[in-house]
C-alpha cells in the first residue's frame, strides 16, 4: 500500500489540468448507474403490471420512460467512455514525454548501465501500467464505488432483510483480492523485466548482425532469445493462471449468491410476501452489484501490478543528469575560443580510479592542438568534460575564461561543434543531416558546406540528391562520404571550438585521405581539439599534447616532441615519406 501511495504522490500532480475531466467522466459514470437504476425499476412495473395480467394499457407509459431512460444512458455511457480514453491517452503522452526528456539529459554511463531494450520497455509498457493506475485506476474505483452504493441502496429499498443476507458474502471478494494481489504484482514485474530482456536481445543481435553470422553465432542468439523468451512465458502463463483462478473464485461466490437470493426468493413469492416483478429487480440489482464489487477488487490487483512499472520508471527518473544549468549564468556573448583546463580531474561515477588527473593546458583562437597518448589514456574524457557532459572532480575548465559551470549549457553547446569518434547520422535526408547543425539553414548554405566538406558532388549523384534518405546503417553511402555528411553539419554549425574524436577511425587510408582537406577548411580559424592517434596531422598542429594514464606527460610541437625523444615519438613511430609529402602539400595550401 505504501507504494501505491508513493507511486500516486509522483504521478498524480501529472493529472493537472485534466481533473475538470476527470469529474467529468466521474458525472457520466454516475448518471449511467442512475439509468441503469430506473431501468430496473421500470422492468420490475413492466412484470408486476403489464407481463403478469397481460395489460397492453398498463405497458406503454413504462415502457417509453424506459426507452427514454436507455436513451440518456447510452449517451452519457458513450460520451463517459470517449472521455476516458481520450483523458488517459493525454495522460500518457504526457508521462512518456516527461520520462523521454529526462532520460534525454542524463550523462552517458546511464545508456552504458542500462540496456536499450529494457528503456524500451519502460517508456512504454511501464508508462502504461501507470497510466491504468493514476488514471482508469482512479476513474474505475470512483465509478465502481458509486454504482455499488447506487445498486445496493436500490436492493435494501426493495428488501433490507434479503438484502443484508446476500451482503453478508461480500467480505469472501474482498478476501479473495488480498490473497491474490501480492503473487499478481510478482508475476507482472517478472514479465516486464523479461519483456525488457527479450526487446534487449532481438535489438542487440540484430544491430551486431554481420558478427553473428561472420562467426556463426546464430545458435547462441537464438539461445539467448530462447532463455529470455521462456523467463518471459513462464511469467506470463504464472500471472494469467493467477488471475484466472481470482475470477473463477469469484464466479463461484456469484452464483451462490444468486441462488441464496432465488432459494429466498422463491420462499417470500410462496408466503405472499413479495411479488415476481419485485424478486426479478431484487436479483438485478445483486447481479448488477456484482461487476463493480468485482473491479473494485480487481483494482487491488491492477494497483499492484502498476506499483511494479511505477517503481521501474521512479528508478529513471531519480537517476540526476550529473550537470545542471547554471543558476546565476553568465550573458551570452561573442565566443573568441580560449580554451583553458586548469587543474582538470576527473573520475566517472562509480569508477575507482581517476580518469583524468590534474591537468592544465589552453588553447587559443584559431590554434589546433592534437591530445594523444594510448588506448584508455583519457583522450574521449576531456572532450565529455569540455562539452560538459560531465563536470570535472576537481580544477576548472574554462571558455574565453568563463568557467564552464556559469555557461547556459545551451550556449555552451552552441559554441562547440563535436564530432565524435561514431559517424552519427539521424534517420532522414541528407539534407535534413547536415541542416541539424544549424536549424533553418537556408539550401544554398547547405550546398556550400558540402562543397566544402568534398560531398556536394557524390550527394548530387546519388539519384534523390540532397533528398535521399539515410540511416545509421545505411549501405548506400561509404563510411567515408557520412564522415564527410557529418563534416559539412559541423561546417554549418559555425562555432568557434571544434573537438574531433579521432575522425578518422574507422575509415581506410584511401577514405582517411579524402577528408583531410575538408578537415582542414573545417578547422581553419577555430579553435580545434583533435584527439587522435593518427598522428598524419600532427606537423600541422600548434601544440601536441600526451596523455598517458590521465595525465599529461608531454606537450610542445611536433618538432619539439620528436626532438625530446619521449612517448610521442613512440607513438608517432617513423612517419611515411609520403605522408610527409602530403602535409608538406596542405601546409602549402594553408598559406
Ligand atoms: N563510463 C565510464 N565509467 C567508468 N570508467 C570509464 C567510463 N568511460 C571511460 N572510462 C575509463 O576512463 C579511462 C579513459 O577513457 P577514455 O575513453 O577517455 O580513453 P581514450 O584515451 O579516449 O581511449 P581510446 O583511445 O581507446 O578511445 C579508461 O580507463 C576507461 O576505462
Amino acid at each position: 500500500m505504501r507504494e501505491v501511495r508513493e507511486a500516486f504522490r509522483r504521478f498524480w500532480p501529472l493529472t493537472r489540468g485534466d481533473r475538470k475531466w476527470l469529474l467529468a467522466i466521474i458525472g457520466c459514470v454516475v448518471v449511467s448507474a442512475l439509468a441503469e437504476t430506473a431501468s430496473i425499476l421500470l422492468f420490475a412495473e413492466l412484470t408486476d403490471n403489464a407481463l403478469k395480467s397481460g395489460s397492453l394499457d398498463a405497458f406503454w407509459s413504462p415502457a417509453g420512460a424506459w426507452l427514454a431512460v436507455a436513451a440518456l444512458g447510452a449517451l452519457v455511457g458513450y460520451l463517459g467512455n470517449s472521455l476516458a480514453t481520450w483523458t488517459a491517452e493525454r495522460f500518457v503522452l504526457r508521462l512518456r514525454a516527461g520520462v523521454f526528456r529526462h532520460v534525454q539529459d542524463l550523462p552517458p554511463h546511464f545508456f552504458q548501465k542500462h540496456r536499450q531494450g529494457d528503456l524500451v520497455e519502460r517508456l512504454t509498457g511501464d508508462v502504461e501500467a501507470i497510466e491504468q493506475m493514476v488514471v482508469s485506476g482512479v476513474v474505475g474505483t470512483v465509478s465502481a464505488a458509486f454504482s455499488a452504493v447506487f445498486y445496493a441502496a436500490a436492493a435494501f429499498w426493495l428488501r433490507w432483510d434479503l438484502a443484508l443476507v446476500t451482503f453478508v458474502l461480500a467480505p469472501l471478494f474482498l478476501l479473495a483480492a488480498r490473497r491474490f494481489s501480492g503473487r499478481v504484482r510478482e508475476a507482472s514485474q517478472d514479465e516486464r523485466v523479461a519483456d525488457g530482456a527479450i526487446t534487449s536481445v532481438v535489438e542487440e543481435s540484430l544491430g551486431n548482425v554481420v558478427l553473428t553470422q561472420a562467426y556463426n553465432r546464430q545458435g547462441d542468439e537464438a539461445g539467448r532469445l530462447d532463455r529470455e523468451a521462456r523467463a518471459w512465458m513462464k511469467a506470463s502463463v504464472r500471472g494469467a493462471r493467477l488471475s484466472e483462478m481470482y475470477e473463477q473464485f469469484v464466479e463461484v461466490v456469484e452464483t451462490v449468491c444468486v441462488l441464496t437470493v432465488i432459494g429466498l426468493g422463491v420462499w417470500e413469492i410462496s408466503a405472499d410476501r413479495m411479488t415476481l416483478g419485485r424478486l426479478l429487480a431484487f436479483a438485478a440489482f445483486i447481479g448488477y452489484l456484482y461487476p463493480p464489487v468485482r473491479n473494485l477488487g480487481q483494482l487491488g490487483l491492477t494497483l499492484t501490478a502498476a506499483t511494479a512499472g511505477a517503481q521501474r520508471l521512479n528508478e529513471i527518473l531519480d537517476a540526476q543528469p550529473s550537470v545542471a544549468d547554471p543558476t546565476a549564468p553568465v550573458r551570452a556573448w561573442p565566443v573568441r575560443g580560449w580554451v583553458g583546463f586548469h587543474g582538470v580531474s576527473f573520475r566517472y561515477p562509480g569508477a575507482t580510479r581517476e580518469s583524468l588527473a590534474d591537468v592544465t593546458f589552453t588553447a587559443s583562437p584559431g590554434e589546433l592542438v592534437i591530445i594523444t597518448g594510448a588506448s584508455g589514456a583519457g583522450k574521449s574524457t576531456l572532450s565529455k568534460l569540455l562539452t560538459r557532459f560531465y563536470d570535472p572532480s576537481a580544477g576548472v575548465i574554462t571558455l574565453d575564461g568563463v568557467p564552464l559551470p556559469d555557461v547556459p549549457l545551451d550556449f555552451l553547446r552552441e559554441q562547440i561543434a563535436l564530432l565524435p569518434q561514431e559517424t552519427l547520422i539521424l534517420n532522414g535526408t541528407i539534407r535534413e543531416n547536415i541542416e541539424c547543425g544549424r536549424p533553418g539553414a537556408t539550401d544554398a548554405d547547405i550546398e556550400r558546406v558540402a562543397r566544402s566538406a568534398a560531398a556536394h558532388a557524390f550527394i548530387t549523384a546519388l539519384p534523390e540528391g540532397y533528398d535521399t534518405r539515410i540511416t545509421p546503417v545505411t549501405a548506400t553511402l561509404s563510411g567515408g562520404q557520412l564522415k564527410r555528411i557529418t563534416i559539412a553539419r559541423a561546417m554549418l554549425r559555425a562555432a568557434p571550438v571544434l573537438i574531433l574524436d579521432e575522425p578518422t577511425a574507422g575509415l581506410d587510408s584511401v577514405a582517411a585521405r579524402q577528408i583531410v582537406q575538408p578537415l582542414r577548411r573545417l578547422m581553419s580559424s577555430r579553435t580545434t581539439i583533435m584527439i587522435t592517434h593518427d598522428l598524419s596531422l600532427a606537423p600541422d598542429a600548434d601544440r601536441i599534447l600526451v596523455v598517458d594514464e590521465g595525465r599529461l606527460v608531454e606537450a610542445g610541437s611536433h618538432a619539439e616532441l620528436v626532438a625530446r625523444g619521449g612517448m610521442y615519438t613512440r607513438l608517432a613511430g617513423p612517419v611515411p615519406r609520403v605522408l610527409e609529402g602530403r602535409v608538406e602539400d596542405t601546409l602549402v595550401l594553408r598559406v
